[in-house]
């Protein structure tokens, strides 16, 4: 009893601190600095600017939201239209996936200011200066591209920045990370996409990809510029080709505070959501090692493909692997025999060990030709004839192939032994997806799972049933694996924080909610998400010895803090979004 209160009063002394370090932070925003607004929320912030050039900084303007005695303080009268929005109101307006793709697109024809940064070929040798070029001495997160595969509208070169701003919203909307420490960042190393190439218009370097050791010197400078400026930063790697994404992620993963949201953050999405299948058809979650999972969507993209080609699919594959085994005992032989509950279809058809060039990182996947022809299967054998031979639990889908689950396909899994077969059609944007859920509903029935990369409305099955329509979307991970590495102060991402990381969104669900088809949580909740996964990347950051504390919290302050602690310091270091008055001061 005298030890639970002397932890009592060392907790609640600590807590107080933690809640004036973040006044702290606040009035340190307060003061004069290039800040947006406070979670205080109601003190005024200083501008030294007003007119059109509040309009046109990015921290400062409130857009439609500026009040009309703003308005006229600030000489803003008449350079917007007139109808006053809430913040409110203009989340309303807030989209990510699927508009982000589009706006990639189009975006040398829609660029008006830039936003983030661009290192190209070209700044060779100049990066450690150009890094000091950008006005915020306090970085928290990036996130980088190099174009080459932007959701699954392959090689967007330069315009790919428009994927590194929309995760930073997403990072800024579900984290809290204040918007005015966080980076956008293209690394333009050219483009390989011919149309570009001869766009007079196109806002990239007009050459071929750079590739080979050149292409690696370029992202390790950097690298080591934007980690000597901003020391604490976090990277995170967002759309680079397969090809490209696990060499780098091996490469930079034990020396920097990075991660690879493709790899990384997908796996545990989807590892999230078979868990939640596996819960949905009323069984434990310990009875995963006996699904049958197909995966189309994984290995090499061409037939004579010898580099590595670590796709998005691979990455969900290792996972739920590795977590079967895990449920069987963690053995090799676990290991072993956790390899035959998948079967993986390329654009090649099933992969077995008769597949000549086999990509590397597929091989361990590849099925043994004796044991696929007892199924009645070839290699090579179409997605339908796999589906209709091995009758699937789940079919998931990572291809990068809009209508991959063609009406044939579906029709297939009709013949799934599994109570309640689940779906997932995880590619981007919407085009892309494998099936719609109105496709899978009807043809598969109703008592399935559905999910998708880019969001559905839910399906009307008459009679007052509804036929959810899960997001599938590694949004629901990386905002909370980023906030928990910088909170936890670790040096580096680790396997067990980012398992952490999928367990925490696997656990999410209610019981209730999971019977009812509703395995992720709502893009309403993404916050308290982000809370729950950021606390329980902490937490594994603390029993790893990895956390090195954030700002005034040192480790051994975080050691001291129990799980509802861990989660009111997050809640405590997130930025709300309320606009502060604008008061103009002449410098
Ligand atoms: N929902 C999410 O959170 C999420 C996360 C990451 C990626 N994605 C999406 O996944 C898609 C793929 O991304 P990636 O980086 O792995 O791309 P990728 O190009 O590296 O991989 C695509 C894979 O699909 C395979 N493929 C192509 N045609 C096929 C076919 N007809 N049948 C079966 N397989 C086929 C290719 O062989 C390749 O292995 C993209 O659309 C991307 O937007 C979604
Ligand atoms: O960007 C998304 O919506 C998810 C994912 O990172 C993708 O590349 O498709
Ligand atoms: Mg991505």
């Amino acid at each position: 009893m005298g030890n639970f209160s002397h932890q009592m009063r060392v907790s609640s002394a600590l807590l107080k601190r933690l809640r004036s370090h973040q006044r702290a932070i606040a009035a340190v925003n307060v003061d004069g600095s290039r800040s947006f607004t406070t979670t205080e929320g109601h003190r005024p912030t200083i501008v030294h600017k007003r007119s059109i050039d509040i309009l046109h900084d990015p921290w400062f303007n409130k857009g439609t939201a500026f009040s009309m005695t703003e308005r006229d303080r600030l000489d803003l009268r008449g350079l917007l239209p007139p109808n006053v929005m809430s913040s409110e109101q203009q989340i309303e307006r807030f989209i990510y996936t699927p508009t982000v793709g589009l706006v990639c697109q189009k975006y040398s024809g829609l660029f008006r200011r830039p936003r983030g940064m661009y290192f190209s070929a070209e700044d060779r040798g100049e990066m450690m200066s150009m890094v000091y070029n950008w006005p915020a001495d306090q970085v928290d997160m990036i996130v980088v591209t190099d174009g080459s595969r932007i959701l699954g509208l392959g090689d967007l070169g330069v315009q790919g920045i428009g994927i590194a701003i929309g995760k930073l919203d997403l990072y800024v909307a579900a984290a809290g990370i204040n918007p005015q420490r966080v980076l956008p960042v293209m690394i333009d190393v050219g483009t390989n996409n011919e149309k570009l190439l001869e766009d007079p218009l196109y806002l990239g370097l007009q050459e071929h990809r750079l590739d080979g050791e050149e292409y690696i010197a370029v992202i390790d400078e950097f690298m080591e510029a934007v980690f000597t400026r901003w020391p604490h930063v976090i990277v995170q790697f967002e759309d680079f080709q397969s090809k490209w994404a696990f060499k780098l992620l091996q490469r930079y993963r034990n020396e920097y505070r990075m991660f690879n949201d493709d790899v990384q953050g997908t796996a545990g999405v989807a590892l999230a959501g078979l868990l939640g299948a596996v819960r949905a058809q009323g069984r434990p979650m310990i009875d995963f090692p006996k699904m049958k999972i197909v995966v189309a969507g994984a290995g090499s993209k061409l037939i004579s493909h010898w580099d590595s080609d670590y796709s998005a699919g691979i990455g969900v594959l290792n996972a739920a692997r590795k977590t079967m085994a895990r449920m069987l005992g963690d053995t090799d032989i676990a290991f072993e025999s956790a390899r035959s509950q998948f079967w993986v279809v390329d654009a090649n058809g099933l992969i077995t060990e008769a597949r000549e060039n086999i990509d590397p990182d597929a091989r361990p996947f590849a099925r043994k030709v004796k044991e696929i022809e007892r199924q009645g299967l070839t290699e090579g054998a179409k997605l339908v004839e796999v589906v209709s031979q091995v009758k699937p639990d789940v079919l998931l889908g990572l291809s990068a192939v809009g209508g991959l689950f063609s009406k044939e396909v579906l029709e297939a899994l009709k013949g799934s032994t599994s109570t309640r077969p689940a779906i997932f059609a995880m590619s981007n944007p919407t085009k892309n997806a494998e099936c719609t859920p109105e496709e899978a509903f009807s043809i598969v029935g109703d008592n399935i799972i559905f999910g998708s990369g880019s969001p559905f409305n839910n399906v009307d099955l008459g009679n007052g049933h509804v036929g959810h329509s899960n997001q599938a979307n590694n949004m629901f991970l990386f905002p909370g694996i980023g906030l928990g590495t910088l909170l936890s102060g670790s040096k580096v991402v680790s396997d067990g924080m980012l398992q952490a990381a999928a367990e925490c969104l696997a656990a999410y669900m209610t019981e209730e909610e999971v019977l009812q088809g509703i395995i992720y949580p709502s893009i309403s909740r993404i916050r308290d998400i982000t809370k729950e996964v950021a606390a329980a990347v902490i937490k594994e950051a603390i029993e790893e010895d990895l956390a090195e504390g954030y700002r005034e919290i040192d480790a051994r302050e975080l050691q001291k803090l129990n799980e509802d602690e861990i989660r009111t310091y997050v809640m405590n270091n997130m930025w709300s979004p309320e606009y502060p008055t604008l008061v103009y001061k002449r410098d």
